[in-house]
């Protein structure tokens, strides 16, 4: 199970985020201070099957190094397979409750929520953490919906909401420190790490304005 403090740089990833070597690119970001990974292989060009799996083992190996929980998104069934530390569910995804039967209790389990009524949806199901957003811009998600900004994290603290949450979508080092003030335990990043010339530097400059 994860401490509050690992949401703090929690960095999600696939192999179609980065024009880098994916493993090379984790490895980098590890260097730079991340507390947390997702692995989110999803739309266009991602890895499917056997692909999927072996690039999933390979990025487990480099956060079980580094003592950085694994979280899998959304594919149960791979987390299971390779006993990942967590699964992360949108709300579109494997409702919590079916996951939490197949998931020991040692298993993190974070849920999607925008709403007071999706966060205490999500408590009730026995979530860890909570995503909320997206916060601001992103084009990295396809499908997101518009930007519900910091103060959804607001809302969510002022609705009762005690779960660690982390703030995702369209966060960089300008503005990370908006989200923390909001009450987020930490911010979730994809392309501004992910994306960025100097990985490792990336990753640091955020941890920098996190705290
Ligand atoms: C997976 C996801 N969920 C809401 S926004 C988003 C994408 C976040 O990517 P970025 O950090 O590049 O904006
Ligand atoms: C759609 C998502 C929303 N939030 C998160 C996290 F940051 F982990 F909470 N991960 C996702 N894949
Ligand atoms: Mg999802």
């Amino acid at each position: 199970m994860m401490n509050k403090e690992q949401y703090l740089l929690y960095f999600i990833m696939g192999s179609n985020n980065t024009d880098k070597d994916p493993e090379e690119a984790l490895r980098e970001a590890v260097q730079g201070g991340i507390t947390c990974f997702q692995f989110r292989e999803k739309g266009e060009d991602a890895r499917e099957a056997s692909g999927k799996k072996e690039l999933a083992q390979r990025l487990q190996v480099i956060c079980r190094e580094a003592g950085v929980p694994f979280i899998v998104n959304d594919d149960v069934d791979l987390a299971l397979e390779l006993g990942a530390d967590g699964i992360h569910a949108g709300q579109e995804d494997t409702p919590l409750r079916d996951i939490k039967k197949r998931c020991s209790g040692s298993m993190t389990v974070g849920v999607s929520a925008k709403t007071k009524a999706e966060a205490e949806q999500a408590v009730q199901d026995g979530a860890d953490y909570l995503g909320a957003g997206p916060m601001f811009a992103t084009s990295t998600k396809e499908d997101a919906e518009a930007p519900v900004g910091p103060e959804t994290v607001r809302m969510l603290r002022q609705s009762g909401i005690t779960l660690p949450i982390v703030g995702i979508g369209g966060i960089g080092t300008e503005n990370a420190a908006s989200v923390m003030e909001a009450g987020a335990d930490g911010v979730s990043v994809i392309s501004a790490i992910s994306r960025a010339p100097d990985i490792q530097q990336a990753a640091q400059s955020l941890r920098n304005v996190l705290r």
